[in-house]
């Protein structure tokens, strides 16, 4: 069977396993300070098959590689969204400069479309979070 370090976070707040805002859990010495029954957080393992829910072997592995991919995937939509903000930085900075406002709203609407248009209503939502990022609160 294999078996994998523990996620140090966990699919949910307060999951097993979760340590905890802040919390390691690799956490060196026992401070001085702790209470008598304080134990410091264990590492310790769990199956590829309890790490992602499946039933099955099988399903375990393809579940974990599949997992590797979003996580690359992540990655680079990440990277995108920070390329992104560059980019609407130089514009924003631009019409600034030039005696302009920030917002261009007639534009994000065009951009809030775009991303309905492709992804639905999340989309929306999602387009929102982004611009939200890209120019701050407006
Ligand atoms: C980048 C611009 O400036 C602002 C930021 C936008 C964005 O990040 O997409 C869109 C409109 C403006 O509020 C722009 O006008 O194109």
């Amino acid at each position: 069977m294999v078996v994998l370090l523990e996620q140090l976070t966990s699919d949910f707040p307060g999951a097993p396993g979760r340590q905890g805002p802040g919390r390691s859990a690799f956490p060196g010495p026992c401070r001085s300070g702790a209470p008598p029954h304080h134990q410091e957080p264990q590492m310790t393992t769990k199956t590829l098959t309890e790490q992602t829910g499946a039933r099955t072997e099988e399903a375990a592995s393809l579940i974990g590689d599949a997992r590797e991919r979003i996580d690359a995937l992540d990655d680079r939509i990440i990277g995108l969204i920070q390329e992104r903000m560059a980019v609407s930085a130089v514009i924003q900075e631009a019409r600034i400069t030039s005696g302009g406002r920030r917002v261009n709203l007639a534009r994000e609407m065009d951009v809030l479309a775009h991303y309905r248009d492709a992804l639905g209503k999340p989309g929306t939502a999602l387009a929102m979070t982004m611009l939200e990022l890209c120019r701050g609160r407006v």
